[in-house]
């Protein structure tokens, strides 16, 4: 039996996951609804350069938030990845 503030953290954690998951179906839902208005301008779904801005400014405001710029790259490059199989 684990004591009661590790099982309390590890709930804390399964909220917080749970949280993230919700935020990162959010933002599919957004590229969704992104690429059905390209499309209809005729634009290119996939922009390399904003993805270069997307993910210098992604690692800047992680390291603001205390969170390893380098992580903060191999989640939003994961991401991107994600979107570039729904083109
Ligand atoms: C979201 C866009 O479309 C594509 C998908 C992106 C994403 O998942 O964030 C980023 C750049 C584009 O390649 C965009 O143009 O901003």
């Amino acid at each position: 039996m684990l004591p009661a503030d590790v099982s309390e953290t590890r709930s804390a954690l399964d909220e917080l996951d749970h949280a993230l998951l919700d935020l990162i179906a959010r933002r599919r839902a957004l590229v969704g609804a992104l690429f059905v208005k390209k499309r209809a301008l005729g634009l290119p779904l996939v922009d390399p350069m904003r993805e270069v801005e997307l993910l210098a400014d992604r690692r800047v405001y992680a390291e603001r938030q205390g969170v390893p710029a380098d992580l903060a790259e191999v989640i939003f490059r994961a991401i991107l990845e994600d979107s570039h199989t729904r083109t």
